[in-house]
């Protein structure tokens, strides 16, 4: 193979995009391991890495919040915890006024209690709309929710590739739907759907609308009120860097608060919860979609991330990410290309989150010779390599060299 400058032809160099950052300083706030031990890390679409003030935050968080308050703790702050750092995210993250976004559970149990809560509030209406392609757990939560409530389920086709237009969903929304749950930033191809108009038309047909932020939160700018948006979930352990099984958000827009009643109903979430009464009832407000007892100890992390998305803003963050996007294509069409690897992400930015795929049919056992080498995208079956880029960690020359090892790789074994 023919050693070059990758970028060197119209586009910028790596070395040029790096010097004109201006989010490069922030890359220093995130913890690294020693160099040889990792030399990319493209991964931060499924686990975002831990910022330096994390470490030192939660130690003091034990010694002094926990270690010291011990159970005056929960009188003291942590009972609101979910809904104070519910608000941060969604001040800073999502457009979303107070008192609409709790943190807790899993993603998956937040789906659960969003979509059945939706189909139970809306009788007469036993359709849920979602695309084929959408993660497994969304897939699969509807599922059950659908043989509990003998519910159907109406499947969207889209082309993965060019992700959920409102065109796909004609015929598909409408007297009978009562929620349609879609991906903003598809998992495998990172295209990016037209929230805004997605959501305009299911309310129309009188449904309700259901994002999954899981791939946008804190990579994409978010205006879940001004969209009108109904209810939302996303992680916090990708963009949020909130560290291994931080738990998800969940966002219900207050008009739709009093109408709604989620199925899992725990003390937690009832109106009095060290009243011990002899039965359930509901606190106001996003309370009631809290069930147990939060999990204060691993929401602590994410919110180091939120104060630093704060400090830059996401105009920023997105601004850089188009660019880490566009670099990777760049990089894809001049090394990958040529071996015979298609790209599986939309070219046009305004379609895109923070991550591209690449297919190739020996990408499977690429990723496992670019893991030896400290190289760190992941593989989705069945021949798709993913390529994330989080804004505030990721270098361009980072990048690059990435794109050379699984160049490299892939020659090796052709
Ligand atoms: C779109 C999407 N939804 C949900 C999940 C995961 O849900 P959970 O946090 O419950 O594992 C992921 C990734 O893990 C995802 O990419
Ligand atoms: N949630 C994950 C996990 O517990 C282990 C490994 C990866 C993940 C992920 O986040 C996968 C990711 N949501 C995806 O888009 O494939």
């Amino acid at each position: 193979m023919e050693n070059h400058t990758p970028g060197s032809g119209t586009s910028p160099t790596s070395a040029e995009l790096d010097a004109a950052d201006p989010l490069a300083a922030q890359r220093a706030a995130f913890y690294s391991p020693d160099e040889g031990e990792l030399a990319a890390y493209l991964d931060g679409n499924s686990l975002g890495r831990p910022l330096k003030a994390t470490a030192s935050n939660l130690a003091s968080f034990v010694q002094d919040a926990w270690g010291s308050r011990l159970i005056r703790g929960w009188d003291e702050q942590w009972m609101d915890e979910p809904t104070v750092v519910g608000d941060r995210i969604g001040e800073v993250t999502l457009g979303a006024a107070a008192g609409q976004v709790t943190v807790g559970d899993s993603t998956s149990v937040m789906l659960y209690k969003l979509i059945r809560a939706a189909v139970d509030a809306q009788p007469g209406r036993d359709e849920i709309v979602v695309d084929r392609d959408n993660f497994p757990t969304d897939r699969f939560i509807i599922e059950g929710i659908a043989a509990e409530k003998g519910a159907s389920i109406v499947w969207v086709s889209a082309n993965p590739a060019s992700g959920v237009r409102t065109g796909d969903l004609e015929g598909l929304v409408g007297e009978r739907t009562a929620v349609v749950v879609l991906s903003h930033v598809a998992y495998r191809s990172g295209f990016l759907a037209d929230a805004r108009a997605i959501t305009a038309m299911v309310k129309d047909a009188g449904a309700l609308m259901l994002w999954d932020l899981c791939h946008s939160v804190g990579s994409v700018p978010l205006e879940l009120d001004e969209w009108g948006v109904d209810l939302a979930v996303g992680c916090t352990y990708k963009y949020l860097n909130g560290g291994p099984g931080s738990p998800a958000f969940a966002y219900v827009n207050a008009s739709q608060q009093g109408r709604l009643r989620q199925p899992i109903w725990g003390w937690m979430g009832a109106d009095n919860p060290f009243g011990m009464t002899e039965s359930y009832k509901p606190a106001t407000g996003i309370r009631s979609f809290i069930t147990g007892t939060p999990p204060v100890l691993a929401m602590q992390p994410l919110k180091d991330m939120v104060e630093l998305i704060a400090s830059v803003g996401m105009e920023a963050v997105r601004e850089k990410s188009i660019r880490l996007t566009e670099h990777a294509i760049s990089l894809a069409d001049e090394l990958l290309v040529p071996l015979g690897v298609e790209i599986a992400s939309p070219r046009d930015p305004a379609e895109r989150g923070s991550h591209i795929t690449v297919d190739h049919p020996l990408f499977g056992q690429v990723t496992t010779v670019l893991w030896e080498r400290g190289v760190i995208p992941d593989f989705r079956p069945p021949h798709g390599l993913r390529i994330g880029l989080s804004p505030l960690s990721t270098g361009y020359g980072e990048l690059e060299l990435g794109m050379t090892a699984i160049r490299d790789a892939l020659a090796e074994l052709l």
